[in-house]
């Protein structure tokens, strides 16, 4: 991280997803995945897998995948200096008025698109918080962990990401992946990219509190007759477990357990990784063809910074 880097990042705190039947896929995130309800505004449904209000937030459209990505920083400072950095860049930040801050339980927030991609990043500070913990006896969900997207414009979107995004890489695998951390979060990535022949979601992830976490979702997806569409594995690069499985679009979730996590300082060099599929998984398994291929990216609307 190069010391004059202007702002800090606390956590991935949410993703805006479409999904094409929200009824559907709110059974699905309830009695499948594990999430919390937290009920609905202006037809958004909230759902929660963390110490914040939600992680993952619903609206139905007929084009299923991402909205926006959401970054929390770590205070108002820093949230300022986000916003001052992204203008001097030519980002033209956008904040989002206080009744969509309102509607979406946030304290401040603003809006950017990513060059390389058209991703709509969000950052946000004063998310609201509830006092129980987060509490997942069906599925053993700790958090939010990351998200994936591949990408046809691989090398400037790394660039982007690492320049003037402020994300670190923690691993390449060979010269089309790389995993991302959002510094100072420790965590191995919370955000990575694939190269490929065009710009999609690949997955979101939610990290879990184990093995038998994982062996038990095997069963619970396929007696719910959840399309398994890779794992159980084991992921070379971060060290985790894996199961990954089709939510009723189509869209791939991951669930893992365990991660690699860095110092903010005197961290790790990244590693080139080789790009077998051993390094993807040691196990040898292999992905079903409908792994990570549905997921449109929102490049448009009527959302500030949109
Ligand atoms: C197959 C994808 C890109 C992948 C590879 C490795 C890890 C990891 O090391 O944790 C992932 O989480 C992935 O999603
Ligand atoms: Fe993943």
């Amino acid at each position: 991280m190069p010391q004059s880097f202007p702002f800090r990042h606390r956590e991935l705190g949410y993703l805006a997803l479409t999904v094409s039947d929200l009824a559907a896929s709110l059974k699905f995130h309830l009695d499948v995945v594990g999430l919390e309800d937290r009920g609905q505004t202006d037809g958004a449904q909230f759902l929660r897998c963390g110490d914040r209000d939600y992680q993952l937030l619903l609206v139905e459209g007929p084009v299923p995948g991402l909205q926006r990505v959401a970054w929390e920083v770590e205070d108002d400072r820093q949230l300022d200096a986000a916003f001052a950095h992204y203008a001097v860049q030519g980002y033209q930040p956008a904040w989002i008025d206080a009744a969509e801050a309102r509607a979406l339980r946030l304290g401040r927030a603003f809006r950017i698109r990513q060059r390389a991609t058209g991703i709509a990043f969000e950052y946000f500070t004063g998310m609201s918080r509830p006092v129980e913990p987060f509490r997942s006896d069906l599925a053993g969900i700790d958090r939010l962990g990351h998200v994936v997207f591949t990408v046809e414009h691989f090398d400037e979107c790394l660039a982007e990401l690492t320049g003037t995004m402020g994300f670190l890489v923690s691993d390449y695998a060979g010269d089309g992946v790389a995993f991302l951390r959002a510094f100072p979060n420790p965590l191995h990535h919370s955000f990575a990219i694939q190269r490929g022949s065009d710009d999609h979601l690949q997955h979101v992830n939610f990290m879990v509190d184990g093995m038998d976490t994982i062996g038990t979702a095997v069963n619970r997806l396929n007696d719910s007759g959840t399309p398994i569409v890779f794992g159980p594995g084991k992921h070379f690069p971060s060290g985790s477990i894996f199961l990954y499985f089709l939510d009723p679009d189509g869209m791939t979730f991951e669930y893992s357990a365990g991660m690699e996590e860095f110092p903010e300082v005197a961290a790790r060099d990244a590693r080139r990784l080789e790009p077998s599929l051993k390094t993807i998984d040691l196990w040898g398994g292999r992905p079903d063809p409908r792994f990570g291929r549905t997921g449109a990216i929102d490049r448009g609307g009527d959302r500030p910074g949109a």
